[in-house]
């Protein structure tokens, strides 16, 4: 099958300083891939090399197959590539309806898109919120509200980077559900994520970058065993 990420060799430098070293990665089609890794390991630039944010000194970037390595961002996007940062990009002084009503508008029409919102707000644990203003909804509405936006356009792709930062146990979890939900969906996903409870619930593989390079890779039982994954995390505070 063919994989719709790769990555292949893939290097940044900045300045001396070498980021991403010899970067491997494959991405099946309906899978949920998590990237780990100590701080500063390289996860940050990794995931802006795949959305086009940096371009790498060299290696190749795949899309379904499609070599998008000198491809613009908004190339990306138009190819099923979507992504949910951590800095808030809803609009606070909309309500979470507005919000979805202005990333859904151009996909429907006007009598589809009532329902398409209602469905999509329920979806997103968003129903009873649905009139709240945006930058009234609490952390985690929010951050669902942002993964709304995010998958608007249907991609195949999303990236989610650290979609439970700030989160409680319990809005964590609703989180994993909800990226679940995407993926049952046949969504395919790519998430840094630090925090390993939401990693055991969602991931099918996972990654771990140490130093810019692949340190690790197989099921989270896998990675959780590996005494030298355990090894490079110690003295890390969210080991
Ligand atoms: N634009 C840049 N210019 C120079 N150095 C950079 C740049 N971006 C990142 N770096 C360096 O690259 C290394 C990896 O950073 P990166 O942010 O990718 O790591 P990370 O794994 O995402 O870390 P964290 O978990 O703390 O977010 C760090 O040493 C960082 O200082």
């Amino acid at each position: 099958m063919t994989a719709l990420l790769e990555t292949r060799a893939l290097n940044k430098h900045f300045g001396g300083l070498h980021v991403t070293n010899a970067v491997d990665l494959a991405l099946q089609p309906g899978e949920i891939h998590c990237l780990i890794g100590p701080n500063g390991a390289g996860k940050s630039t990794l995931f802006r090399l795949v959305l086009g944010e940096h371009m790498p000194s060299s290696g190749q970037i795949l899309f379904n197959g499609e070599d998008i390595t000198r491809l613009k961002s908004f190339e990306r996007i138009d190819r099923g590539m979507s992504v949910k940062f951590q800095v808030p990009g809803v609009f606070k002084g909309l309500s979470a309806r507005q919000n979805l009503e202005i990333a859904l508008q151009r996909r429907r029409s006007r009598a589809a898109l009532g329902r398409e919102i209602d469905e999509r707000l329920e979806f997103l644990g968003l129903k009873d919120a649905a009139n709240t203003l945006a930058g009234a909804l609490s952390h985690g509405q929010k951050q669902w509200l942002e993964i709304g936006m995010a998958i608007a356009l249907e991609p195949k792709l999303l990236l989610l980077d650290e979609p439970t930062a700030g989160m409680s146990p319990e809005e964590t979890f609703a989180t994993g559900e909800l990226v679940l939900g995407l993926n049952a969906r046949g969504m395919t996903v790519l998430a840094v994520e630090h925090d390993m409870t939401f990693v055991r619930q969602v991931a099918h593989k996972v990654t771990v970058l140490h130093l810019g390079q692949v340190f690790a890779q197989g099921s989270i039982d896998q990675i959780v065993a590996d005494e030298r994954v355990a090894a490079i995390y110690l003295g890390q505070a969210h080991a």
